[in-house]
């Protein structure tokens, strides 16, 4: 059995949590509160730069040069591919990108980030891509579950989203990371691929920690009495 096909029916319960999460079923029926958007997508591109350098650190700790290439196609696909849909939004939203990159990284944004580039850097590549996996594969499930409904890529506020994560692109880049999963983690003992698993466990209940922070418009949770915030659009 490949490392994918063990930790599908530990994740696909929580992944499935998701689609009840209302702000994916707002992206759904195209009903979601721009403002909850907005704050996903400040967030999220705050995310993005974070999570591009899991992949930096994948290319270097990569045991070869095709690895090494992988690592680095993905890494491209983030900065530049998945961010440059990042940039028209905020363009349409009328947020400067200078805005969002000095917003201070929600509470949540600043635990997951954190969370995966630390199991990147205590470990190896396998480490790495575990961290990723989760990321990559569940916007592609909730994409291709969204994108099931009739004309739903074609919505008006939130078509564009789902077609992103839904399309043949987006799948053969998740399809290209479930494999290198698999590769780094053939023929592991058990003991490293239960530690594996925790990785993407942890990062999927992250992931639903993420939907919630966008749609309660979340920064961090502080005491009455201290009022900081660097929060800046
Ligand atoms: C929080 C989060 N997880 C996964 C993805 C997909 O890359 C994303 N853009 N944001």
């Amino acid at each position: 059995m490949t490392f994918s096909e063990r930790i599908w029916p530990k994740v696909e319960p929580l992944w499935a949590t998701y689609l009840d999460h209302p702000f994916v079923k707002g992206l759904g029926d195209d009903s979601l509160d721009p403002k909850k958007f907005q704050h996903w997508l400040i967030q999220d591109y705050n995310y993005l730069i974070e999570y591009a350098r899991l992949f930096a650190i994948g290319a270097a700790k990569a045991p070869n040069l095709k690895i090494m290439q992988t690592f680095t196609d993905l890494l491209y696909g983030v900065l530049f591919d998945e961010m440059d849909g990042h940039r028209e939004y905020a363009k349409e939203y009328g947020l400067s990108l200078e805005n969002i990159e000095n917003t201070e990284n929600a509470e949540v944004t600043t635990a997951y980030t954190s969370y995966m580039l630390n199991v990147s850097q205590a470990g190896n590549v396998e480490n790495v891509m575990a961290a990723i996996l989760t990321c990559v594969w569940s916007y592609y499930y909730i994409g291709h579950e969204l994108a099931k409904k009739e004309d739903a890529t074609s919505q008006p506020h939130y078509g564009s989203w789902i077609e992103t994560y839904s399309n043949d692109d987006y799948k053969e880049l998740v399809d290209q990371s479930i494999t290198l999963m698999d590769e780094l983690a053939a023929g592991k003992p058990e003991r490293e691929l239960e530690q594996l698993e925790d990785i993407v466990i942890t990062t999927s209940r992250y992931e639903y920690l993420f939907w919630d922070m966008a749609w309660n418009q979340e920064n961090w949770r502080t005491p009455d009495s201290f009022s900081h915030s660097s929060t800046s659009y």
